[in-house]
């Protein structure tokens, strides 16, 4: 679907993208993630054809980068806001772009569906919110059956409802066998959506693989609140009795799994504590999310 071997992009003295090397499989919603200036958005904008890479090669749909002609026909993307005719409809703007792109026209009742907005078709762009503008940029990006999706930041500043809708709109573009890489800040967001990660630091790939993979390296962890705050050292000896090791965490006590099943660690830690009459006021699994491993990563502990 999509594959990098060391694309390489130099603004002047200033390295954007460094090296990178990655692939992406077919049918798979891909997250984009890293912090600001990391690199996405010219990668984003290299996949494309619009920014010439420095150095280093790649191919997207089976052709190569060096000749995007070949293969943009088939990709849609939403880059920043989109820029359509405010005085215009949504269904005009989008048959003004079927047009100039070369799209069947006819497709437009069919993209507006697809992006939830079928009943707001006939108002002008510049009334609409910017939930709504983004989706019709989506439609735009649509109106050529894309096989690829590119997404820059498509949730930036929308509202919770407006994420919301952006979410189940993604998960409908990839259920029709399309794929999609959408990059985002929103890490919880793309937590319910990906299926797969790319993740980039410095211009660098930091991991890539499947999303369910990566949130999983850093093992769950329990959370233990003795009843009685006199009772954290011994608490802390019953769990090191049990083969695993206590950190103390203020008046709390934090125990990291590894590899160990979580339940079963929590009820063998909870009938110990009961064994030696401590009471627990809390016993919690915290399992790890996209974002919680992320930032240990980009802080540099082993996830
Ligand atoms: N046209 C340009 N000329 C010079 N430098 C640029 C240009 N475009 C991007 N850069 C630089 O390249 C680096 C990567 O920027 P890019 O926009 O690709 O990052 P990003 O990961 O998309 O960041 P953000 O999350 O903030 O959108 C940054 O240091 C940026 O300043």
């Amino acid at each position: 679907m999509l594959t990098t071997h060391n694309l390489t992009k130099r603004y002047g003295g200033r390295t954007a993208v460094d090296g990178l090397t990655m692939e992406l499989p077919r049918g798979v919603v891909a997250g984009f993630i890293g912090p600001n200036g990391a690199g996405k958005t010219t990668t984003m904008a290299m996949l494309l054809g619009l920014v010439r890479p420095t150095a280093g090669e790649g191919t997207v749909l089976g052709r190569s980068l060096s000749h995007p002609e070949r293969y943009v026909s088939r990709v849609g993307a939403l880059l920043e806001g989109p820029a359509l005719w405010p005085s215009l409809t949504g269904h005009e703007n989008l048959q003004v772009l079927a047009r100039l792109g070369g799209h069947d026209p006819r497709r437009v009742p069919e993209v507006l569906r697809l992006v939830g907005l079928a009943d707001r078709g006939g108002d002008r762009f510049g009334t609409y919110s910017l939930g709504m503008k983004q989706r019709l940029g989506i439609a735009a990006a649509l109106l050529g059956e894309p096989e690829l999706l590119i997404l820059d930041e498509p949730t930036n500043g929308l509202d919770p409802a407006g994420m919301s809708d952006m979410r189940d709109l993604i998960s409908r573009l990839a259920a029709e066998d399309r794929s999609v890489l959408v990059s985002s800040h929103l890490l919880g967001e793309l937590e319910q959506v990906c299926d797969w990660l790319l993740i980039i630091e410095q211009g660098r790939l930091a991991y890539a693989g499947p999303a369910g993979e990566f949130a999983t390296r850093s093992g769950a962890e329990l959370v233990l609140f003795p009843a009685e705050q006199a009772d954290l050292e011994r608490l802390a000896t019953v769990v090191a009795n049990e083969g695993l090791a206590a950190e103390r965490a203020g008046d709390h006590l934090v125990v990291p799994l590894g590899e160990r099943d979580p339940r079963l660690a929590a009820a063998t830690v909870n009938r110990a504590a009961a064994n030696a009459g401590l009471l627990l006021a809390e016993l919690r699994i915290d399992r790890p999310t996209l974002e919680s491993t992320y930032l240990r990563m980009i802080e540099g502990e082993p996830a």
